[in-house]
């Protein structure tokens, strides 16, 4: 039977990355969707921005919405502090299967928690299952038209508090243009866009870094 496309790159993983370096994991996928397959992670250069945005906010609690193969996921949990988590939802059962195993390559089981299921269902349920006050950092990766639903739920539940920043990539490349308006017109956000390109790609894409004002 045919592989897939996660099931090749968690191969190039296990394959070229050091079990328990994630920045070798990180490495390892770029590498297999530059010169092999793309695959829609959200990649080296605005990873980068990633990257400066987790250690200037230094959070203790992260939300992650789209796991795909986890390589968001690890890059997040390997510059946070010690007692640090992040929670990270999939609701394709392959994808987090492949993810799991991805993770446990890096060796950052103990950082990340992969919840399987609909973001819609899992965030109403985070305080009661999760014992989750507020995230200190939201990262929005899943299906794009759920950007703004999903933000307006984390309000609803009282999961934001001030000063949460969230983080969204492809806002320009698929796009998301509702939740655009809305974070750069809202009141309630203060928002900047971090200008970068599609993973792997010369298509201009960016970041939108939003910081929830209470
Ligand atoms: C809706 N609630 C969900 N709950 C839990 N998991 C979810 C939910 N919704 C989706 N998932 C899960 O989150 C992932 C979805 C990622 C979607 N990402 C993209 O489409 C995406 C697309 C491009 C792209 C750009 C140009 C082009 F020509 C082709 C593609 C680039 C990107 O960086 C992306 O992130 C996963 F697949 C899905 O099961
Ligand atoms: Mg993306």
């Amino acid at each position: 039977t045919q592989s897939t496309r996660p099931q090749r790159l968690l191969h190039a993983v296990q394959k070229n990355a050091t079990r328990g370096d994630p920045r070798s994991v990180v490495k390892a996928i770029d590498n297999f969707c530059r010169q092999k397959e793309w695959a829609m992670n959200v990649g080296d250069e605005k990873g980068c921005i990633l990257d400066s945005v987790v250690s200037e906010v230094n959070p203790v609690t992260v939300l992650e919405l789209g796991t795909y193969c986890g390589y968001s996921t690890v890059r997040i949990a390997s510059l946070l502090p010690p007692r640090a988590k992040i929670i990270t939802l999939e609701f394709n059962p392959d994808y987090a299967k492949i993810a799991r195993q991805v993770i446990a390559w890096a060796g950052l089981e103990d950082k990340i928690q992969v919840v399987e299921g609909p973001s819609g269902e899992w965030i109403p349920k985070m305080k009661e299952q999760f014992g989750v006050k507020t995230f200190d950092l939201v990262f929005l990766d899943h299906w794009k038209d759920r950007y703004l639903p999903d933000t307006k739920l984390l309000e609803d539940c009282g999961l934001l508090r001030k000063g949460t920043i969230l983080l969204a990539d492809n806002v320009i490349c698929p796009g998301t243009p509702d939740y655009l308006e809305y974070v750069r017109n809202s009141p309630r956000y203060k928002s900047q866009y971090f200008k970068s390109h599609l993973e792997y790609t010369k298509a201009e894409d960016g970041l939108e870094k939003s910081v929830f004002l209470g």
